[in-house]
């Protein structure tokens, strides 16, 4: 794509040190970042990079489009973007020994959860100390050893220098505490271009991330600073950013635009409303001569997203018109669906061992889900559920019945059988049918159907289908399921985005779609936090990220007696 460059861009190309870009959303920080990049390009010697430093894949997603667009591929190829995460992971592999004389190993978050729920005690104290005496890091920690490493090792700090001789910093607003002193040991030896919106701010919510973020790099760095301000080249006809800056600001009234369309639904209509408000944001983005338009369906819970894909699953009805099922992904928090999906695979193994073995098993392994959901959210309802699974599982174990109800209907349908005929789909189906079939295992039936969501249905599948060529049965799939699902979490890789998505608006940040559709639920994930005082400021922030995804065309759904985006 031809882009033409003014003189601030000119500008920012040909600034010498330390950079911060500042803009808007859709203002093109990404993309000068990029050509400021391209010409670095010429300078770097063999075997150096420019390291482009983001917060989600997601991001990273749309940054690569972005370098398909700009950049050529030999260009691309010096180019590296990656996750704070990824980032920091590779470090500490690399050169993590550094700091306490043993290789590092990695707690992965499933297995962090649960031993998290079984530690009595401060759990930050003793992940620090795995950390510190074992070389065994949580994700969590990641960033902090990290750090630590760039700051204790001026031979290391000199050799990421002479690898990277300029780091990109997206969504530089956004960074925590670690990953600030990642950058700011870095900026002791390359050169370090942040870019950042401070009113695309929405993680302040955590104290590791500083609202003076931008006031401390102007303190302590010697950067020169560039504002794009309110240039916006994603939707131009710049209708979406204005809306979207009156609800940011609550200024009455919303100013009109044909790209921003309000429907309102009654409580009981709520699924038709939101079904149809997708359908309609598709066909008008095609009107608009969009081909294959992208939409992201957004809320503020992964509650509602959860519901939004069952409903997009189903047909429904809507002023007399039927609503065909919608194909859509999720971007999706994946592990209690993992932990769903673990309860399944279990289910696959009952006619492979003795009642009671299976059982216990089965059993333990909703204990575990809620142990985990425990773990991440705590409510007495999990914590109560976790022990009465528990318990279950331990009378089974002594051969007593158990005492609540969703373990002796376990009991029942474990004394029918269950028919599995060697075709994993089906059988995995069958399995999940189980979980369906007992109303107080309903949440964990909907957990395992996102499975489908982070894309490991295929790998589940092959790996399914190899065990019962090997063996007939599905003996010991647990272990083979836990396998798949955590790798999958691992490596998954956004695709483009394409068709219709589904996520939480925090998941939607520093992407770009074609059509937005925002959604509030009635009784859950209103757009304003009731926690927050009016005229509640991060809520409003959130809402903007959310509105400003879309180039075109929002759709935003509300209940009737929804409390107005401006007052
Ligand atoms: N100077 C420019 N002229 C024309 N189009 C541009 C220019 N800069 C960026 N664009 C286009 O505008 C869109 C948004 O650009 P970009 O992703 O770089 O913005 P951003 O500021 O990083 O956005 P956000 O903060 O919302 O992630 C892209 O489609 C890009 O191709």
């Amino acid at each position: 794509m031809k882009i033409e460059l003014c003189e601030k861009r000119k500008a920012i190309i040909a600034q010498q040190g330390h950079l911060l870009v500042l803009g808007g959303p859709g203002s093109g920080k990404t993309t000068i970042a990029l050509f400021k990049a391209q010409k670095r390009f010429a300078d770097l010697k063999p075997g150096q990079e420019i390291l482009f430093l983001s917060f989600s894949r997601a991001a990273i997603r749309q940054v690569l489009l972005r370098c398909k667009e700009i950049l050529t591929p030999a260009e691309r190829r010096t180019v590296t973007v990656q996750t704070y995460h990824a980032f920091c992971m590779e470090m500490l592999e690399a050169h993590g020994r550094l700091l306490g004389g043993k290789p590092i190993r990695f707690l992965y978050p499933g297995d962090e959860r649960l031993q998290k729920s079984a530690f009595e005690g401060d759990w930050s104290v003793e992940r620090r100390r795995q950390a510190a005496e074992m070389g065994l890091y949580s994700f969590d920690l990641f960033a902090a050893g990290t750090a630590e490493l760039f700051e204790r090792c001026g031979a290391l700090r000199d050799l990421i220098a002479d690898r990277f001789p300029m780091i990109i910093v997206d969504e530089f607003q956004d960074t925590d505490d670690n990953q600030w002193r990642i950058v700011q040991a870095l900026s002791g030896v390359t050169d370090v271009f942040c870019l950042a919106d401070p009113e695309q701010r929405i993680f302040d919510y955590r104290d590791d991330i500083d609202p003076r973020r931008l006031e401390i790099l102007r303190e302590t760095t010697k950067v020169s600073e560039f504002d794009l301000g309110g240039e916006n080249h994603r939707s131009p006809n710049a209708g979406i950013l204005k809306f979207a800056d009156a609800v940011l600001r609550n200024q009455a009234p919303l100013p009109a635009t044909p790209d921003v369309k309000q429907v309102a639904y009654w409580p009981n209509a709520f699924a038709a409303t939101a079904h149809a408000a997708v359908i309609w944001t598709f066909s008008v983005l095609r009107k608009k001569g969009v081909t294959n338009p992208s939409v992201a369906v957004l809320s503020r819970s992964n509650a509602l997203i959860s519901d939004l894909s069952t409903i997009l699953s189903e047909p429904h009805t809507y002023n007399n018109q039927p609503l065909p099922v919608i194909e859509h992904d999720v971007v999706w928090d994946a592990e209690l669906s993992a932990a769903a999906a673990l309860v399944v695979a279990s289910i696959l193994e009952w006619p492979t061992s003795p009642a009671n073995e299976s059982l216990v098993r089965t059993l333990r392994l909703i204990c575990a889900y809620y142990k985990l959901k425990n773990a991440e959210d705590p409510t007495k309802a999990a914590a109560d559920h976790a022990r009465k699974y528990d318990e279950a599982a331990g009378k089974v174990e002594k051969g007593e019945a158990p005492r609540i109800n969703a373990a002796k209907a376990l009991v029942t349908a474990h004394a029918n059988g269950i028919d599995l005929i060697g075709e994993p789909v089906a059988d995995w189906k069958a399995a999940r049918t189980v979980l369906q079939d007992v109303p107080a295992l309903a949440e964990l039936f909907r957990e395992v159907r996102l499975v489908r969501l982070f894309r490991a249905t295929d790998a589940l599948a092959s790996g399914l289908g190899e065990q019962w060529l090997a063996l007939g049965s599905y003996a010991g799939v647990s272990d083979l399921v836990k396998r798949i699902l955590e790798q999958e979490r691992l490596i998954a890789v956004e695709r483009d985005p394409q068709g219709c998505v589904l996520m939480n608006m925090h998941k939607s940040k520093g992407k770009e779609f074609d059509g937005v559709v925002l959604v509030e639920g009635a009784f859950k994930s209103g757009f304003f936090n009731e926690r927050e005082k009016p005229p509640f400021e991060p809520s409003r922030r959130l809402l903007r990220v959310g509105l400003t995804r879309a180039r075109a065309l929002v759709t935003i759904v509300r209940p009737q007696n929804a409390r107005p985006l401006v007052d």
